[in-house]
C-alpha cells in the first residue's frame, strides 16, 4: 500500500519525504519493526515511543509517524508529524486492512461488567441463527468457528483490524466486540465503523489508569460520542449513568431496563440455581443463566438482536438455551452436596452482584464461603472495598492472591484487610497461596454449603512476578469436591 493511502483520514501537521513510499506493515513497538514498516511513536503509560525512533529506523522502518519530530531528520525515511500518534495508528490500521469494519455489522459493548457475557451471548445467538459470526472478547476471539487466543479485552488496532479482516475473508456478517475503557482512551478503536454500541453499567474499576471516576466515565462515553448516525446506541437506563452515555451521540437511542419503562423491558419472575424465569416484553421465558445481573445481560443481547432486525420470538427461544461465557457463575455440586462456584467478579459491584444472587438462590442455613483476591498492578482503591463487600455477604472469607503481577502478594492482602471492619474480622483468614485457600474452603465446607471462588473466572494461569504458571480455579474445585458430573 502507498503511504498516502495509509494516511487517509489522519489529522496531519506536516510531512517530510516521499508519500508514494510503499508500506509493507505497521508497528508501534521498535523491537518488532521489520524492513518496510511504518513506525508509530506513541506516548504510553510506561514509556515514550519517541525514544525508540532510532531503533525503529535501524530495524528497517521506512516511515516514522510521530507527534514530535527530532531536530535533525534522517533523510532516508519519510517523516509524518501528527496531532495524535495513537489515533493515527487506529485510523492507519483500518486503512491498511481496507477498512474491514465497513464490510461487517460490528457491534461494540462497553461497561464495567457484563461485556464478555453480552458479546458471548450474541456470538452464540447469531451462530444459532445460522450466520457466520466473529467475536472479540476477554476469554477468546472467534473468526466464525476458529478460535484466536486473546491477550486483551480489546486488542491493539493492528491486531483488531487484522482479526476483522480474517472475519471478512471467512464470510462473517456480524462481529460482536468488547470495548474496554482503555481501548477508547488509547484510540484502539479509532476509525472503526460501528453498526451499534451497547452500554451495560459503570461502577468502580480502573482508577489506576483513569485516575478519576469522571475520566473513566468520559472514556466510556467517548465510544458513544463517536458512533455514526446510522448506528444504534442501546443503554441500560437503570444504571445512574445510562442516559449520560448517550447525551452527545449521533446514533439513534434505545433503552433497556428492569426497574422502569424502556424500549426493551424485563421483569424477574424467579431467580433460582436452575436458572432465571423472566418476563421480557410480555413474553415469559426460562433461561439457563442465574442472577438478576444476567437478566440485564440477556436483555441487552435480546435488544441488540432485535435492533439488528432478528425475529424477537426466535431470539428469545434461542437465548433461553444459552450458557454465556466460561467462568461466569460456573458451578458444580460435589457428591456430598457442596456447591462450588467460579466467577470472574473482580470489581466491588460484581462481587456484590454475585453474592447477592447466591443469597437469593440459597435454600436456607447453608454457609457461604468466599475465596477472593485482588489483581496486582491494578486499581488499589478497589481492594478494601472488595474485601468489605465479600465479608458483608459471606459467612467466611478467605483472603488470598489473584494475579499479583509485579506486586508483593502479602501487601495486596493487607490492602484488602484494611476494608474488613472489626466485627467482620473473625470471619476472615488470609492464605497467600490461592490453591491452599481453595483447598481450605473445601475443607471447611459442610454438605449444602456454597463456596464462591471469585476473580479469575476462565483464566488458566496465575501471573506472579512476570511469570504465568498454569492455574485453574475450576480444576482445583473439581479435584477437591468430587463433583457428581
Ligand atoms: C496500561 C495499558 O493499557 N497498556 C497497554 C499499552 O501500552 P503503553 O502504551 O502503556 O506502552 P508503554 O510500555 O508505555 O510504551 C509506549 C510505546 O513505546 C513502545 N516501545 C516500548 C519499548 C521499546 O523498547 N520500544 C517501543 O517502541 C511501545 O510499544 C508503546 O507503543 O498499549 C499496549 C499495546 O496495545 C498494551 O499491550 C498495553 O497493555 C498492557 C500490557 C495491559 O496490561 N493492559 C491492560 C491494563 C488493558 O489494556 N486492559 C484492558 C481492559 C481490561 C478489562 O477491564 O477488561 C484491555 O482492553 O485488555
Ligand atoms: N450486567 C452485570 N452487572 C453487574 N455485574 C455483572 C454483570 N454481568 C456480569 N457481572 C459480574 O461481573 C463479572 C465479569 O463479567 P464479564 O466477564 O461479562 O464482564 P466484563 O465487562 O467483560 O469484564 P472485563 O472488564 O474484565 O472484560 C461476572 O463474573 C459477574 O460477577
Ligand atoms: N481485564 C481485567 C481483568 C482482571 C482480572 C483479575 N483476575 C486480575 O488479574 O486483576 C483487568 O486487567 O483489570
Ligand atoms: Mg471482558
Amino acid at each position: 500500500m502507498e503511504l498516502k493511502d495509509l494516511l487517509y483520514g489522519i489529522s496531519i501537521k506536516s510531512i517530510k519525504g516521499n508519500t508514494a513510499e510503499q508500506v509493507s506493515g505497521l508497528a508501534f513497538d521498535s523491537r518488532i519493526v521489520k524492513s518496510g514498516t511504518s513506525f508509530f511513536a506513541i506516548k504510553g503509560t510506561a514509556a515514550d515511543g519517541h525514544l525508540f525512533i532510532e531503533q525503529a529506523i535501524t530495524n528497517g522502518a521506512t516511515v516514522i509517524i510521530a507527534e514530535d519530530l527530532p531536530a535533525n531528520l534522517n533523510e532516508e525515511v519519510t517523516w509524518v508529524e501528527v496531532e495524535n500518534s495513537a489515533e493515527a495508528l487506529g485510523i492507519a490500521a483500518c486503512n491498511f486492512y481496507d477498512n474491514p469494519s465497513r464490510k461487517i455489522k460490528l457491534v461494540g459493548v462497553t461497561g464495567t461488567n457484563g461485556k464478555t457475557t453480552i458479546t458471548t451471548l450474541l456470538y452464540q445467538l447469531f451462530k444459532a441463527l445460522n450466520y457466520k459470526v466473529g467475536l472479540i472478547s476477554t476469554v477468546q476471539n472467534y473468526v466464525d468457528d476458529r478460535i484466536v487466543s486473546a491477550s486483551h479485552t480489546t486488542p491493539n488496532p493492528v491486531e483488531l483490524n487484522s482479526l476483522l479482516n480474517s472475519m471478512i475473508e471467512a464470510g462473517c456478517e456480524y462481529c460482536f466486540m468488547e470495548v474496554s475503557s482503555h481501548a477508547v482512551a488509547q484510540h484502539r478503536i479509532s476509525g472503526l465503523n460501528f453498526a451499534g454500541g451497547v452500554f451495560s453499567n459503570i461502577t468502580h474499576d480502573h482508577l489506576d489508569f483513569h485516575k478519576t471516576f469522571d475520566n473513566y466515565l468520559k472514556a466510556k462515553k467517548g465510544f458513544f460520542d463517536a458512533l455514526p448516525k446510522s448506528a444504534f446506541a442501546l443503554t441500560n437506563i437503570d444504571d445512574r449513568n445510562g442516559t449520560v452515555m448517550l447525551q452527545n451521540t449521533k446514533a439513534y437511542k434505545k433503552t433497556y431496563a428492569l426497574k422502569q419503562m424502556a424500549d426493551f423491558h424485563a421483569r424477574v419472575i424467579e431467580n433460582k440455581f436452575s436458572g432465571l424465569h423472566l418476563d421480557i416484553d410480555h413474553k415469559e421465558v426460562y433461561f439457563k443463566m442465574v442472577g438478576s445481573f444476567n437478566a440485564y445481560n440477556l436483555l441487552a443481547a435480546y435488544g441488540t438482536a432485535v435492533l439488528l432486525e432478528q425475529d424477537s420470538l426466535k431470539v428469545l427461544t434461542l437465548l433461553s438455551n444459552l450458557n454465556g461465557a466460561e467462568g461466569r457463575f460456573d458451578y458444580l455440586v460435589s457428591d456430598k452436596g457442596i456447591v462450588g462456584i467460579v466467577d470472574y467478579a473482580h470489581t466491588p459491584d460484581a462481587v456484590q452482584n454475585v453474592l447477592s444472587t447466591i443469597a437469593d438462590v440459597r435454600k436456607g442455613n447453608e454457609q457461604v464461603i468466599t475465596v477472593i483476591g485482588c489483581g496486582g498492578d491494578r486499581d488499589k482503591t478497589k481492594r478494601p472495598v472488595m474485601a468489605q463487600v465479600a465479608c458483608d455477604w459471606s459467612d467466611k472469607v478467605i483472603l488470598t492472591s489473584d494475579n499479583p503481577r509485579s506486586e508483593d502478594p502479602q501487601t495486596i492482602i493487607e490492602d484488602m484487610q484494611a476494608g474488613v471492619s472489626p466485627s467482620n474480622q473473625r470471619k476472615t483468614i488470609s492464605i497467600v497461596d490461592r490453591r491452599e485457600a481453595i483447598k481450605t474452603a473445601c475443607f471447611l465446607a459442610n454438605p449444602g454449603d456454597i463456596i464462591l471462588v471469585a476473580g479469575k473466572g476462565h483464566e488458566k494461569y496465575q501471573e506472579i512476578k512476570g511469570v504465568r504458571n498454569h492455574f485453574d480455579d475450576k480444576e482445583i474445585l473439581r479435584e477437591q469436591l468430587n463433583p457428581k458430573s
